[in-house]
């Protein structure tokens, strides 16, 4: 399981809610719990590509930021932050996000991203997300013997022009690379975290997803070694993004910038009258004490918009069912829940 490295606080295993982080001491309020590390897997979603930091997530307030980088199509707050994102990525990475950017920008008005929309279907259950992506797996499969045996690799080819998302591609390949570049980290920090085995909203969420992956190996042959690029490891990275991603968003919080999974940060649950606090600072998450938490207690986030202050039991739980998935067990809930709140 990963740790969290804090003489405040531990993680221990909570009753109906996984893990959580405890309290190992007295922790005034305003005391700094935990700063996360930078996001393991993150995406800016695409209609915000020219107007946040692909390095510190600055966001320019609509305005497109100085600094480019043409063949990635990132955009930086400065030279510095530039350097940072290409000595982190490396030669490899760089590539493979400018062979993304070069198929996302001369596809883009043909990608159909209609998933997005299709929020009151069915979810779709075990069998059928098995059955989609052994699919994905076959078309993979019989493309990779074509890649091998035709020495004319199309450029950017598309594999449909219906259902394929820029931003759950750009998520992928930042987990691929996170995979090939720190397998110690994927195995360390990734794998332990909640996992959600049904996480699609539709059959076309599901669709939008295993065509992305055989997009991605379409114009990543470079990554699509047996262990580089594998339905396992997207599948892994959707199912955990589920469950654990934080949404980036703007200061004054109406803009929906991307999201990220912080391994580090994710073992806080939720609480509807929560003691911790979180704010962004930069790529980064601070955890601080929104009031005085006594040794034992366990340190929760909201998960919700801070609205949920005003609503009954019935609607925090739908809400939190309905986004999350869970029934919310925190204290508040269960007590309201007792006495037969609505
Ligand atoms: C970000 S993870 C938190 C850590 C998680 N408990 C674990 O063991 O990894 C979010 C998941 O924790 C569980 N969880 C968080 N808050 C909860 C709550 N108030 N009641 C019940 N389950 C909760 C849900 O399964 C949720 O999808």
């Amino acid at each position: 399981m990963y740790k969290i490295t804090s003489n405040l606080v531990h993680v221990q295993e909570i009753a109906n809610a996984g893990r959580g982080v405890l309290a190992k001491q007295p922790i005034p309020t305003g005391t700094l719990l935990l700063e996360s590390d930078g996001p393991a897997a993150h995406v800016v979603h695409w209609q915000y590509r020219k107007e946040v930091c692909a390095q510190c997530f600055r966001y320019n307030l609509g305005r497109t930021l100085p600094v480019k980088h043409a063949s990635t199509g990132k955009v930086f707050c400065s030279p510095e932050c530039q350097s940072a994102w290409m000595s982190e990525q490396g030669e490899l990475a760089i590539e493979a996000w400018e062979k993304l950017y070069g198929f996302v920008a001369l596809k883009a008005n043909t990608i159909v991203q209609d998933h997005v929309f299709a929020t009151v279907c069915a979810r779709p259950d075990a069998i059928e997300i098995e059955a989609a992506w052994s699919k994905g797996d076959k078309t993979v499969g019989q493309m990779r013997q074509q890649q091998t045996a035709s020495s004319k690799k199309k450029s950017h080819p598309l594999v449909s022009s219906q259902n394929i998302d820029p931003d759950i591609l750009g998520f992928l390949l930042s987990g691929l690379l996170l995979q090939h570049h720190n397998p110690n980290a994927w195995e360390a920090e990734m794998l332990p975290l909640a996992a959600d085995p049904t996480p699609y909203t539709s059959n076309r969420d599901l669709e939008a997803h295993v065509n992305s992956y055989i997009q991605l190996a379409a114009i990543l042959p470079h990554l699509t070694t047996d262990h580089h690029l594998t339905s396992n490891i997207c599948r892994t990275l959707i199912s955990t993004a589920n469950h654990n991603a934080f949404g980036l968003r703007s200061a004054d919080g109406d803009e929906y910038l991307g999201y990220g999974v912080y391994p580090s940060a994710s073992y806080f649950n939720h609480s509807c009258s929560p003691n911790i606090s979180k704010q962004r600072v930069g790529a980064m998450w601070e955890f601080r004490a929104a009031r005085d938490i006594a040794v034992g207690e366990q340190c929760c986030i909201t998960y919700l918009g801070g609205d949920e202050k005003h609503l009954t039991v019935l609607a925090r739980r739908a809400r939190l069912e309905s986004i999350w998935g869970f029934e919310c067990a925190c204290p508040r809930c269960l007590e309201e829940d007792r006495v037969g709140g609505q």
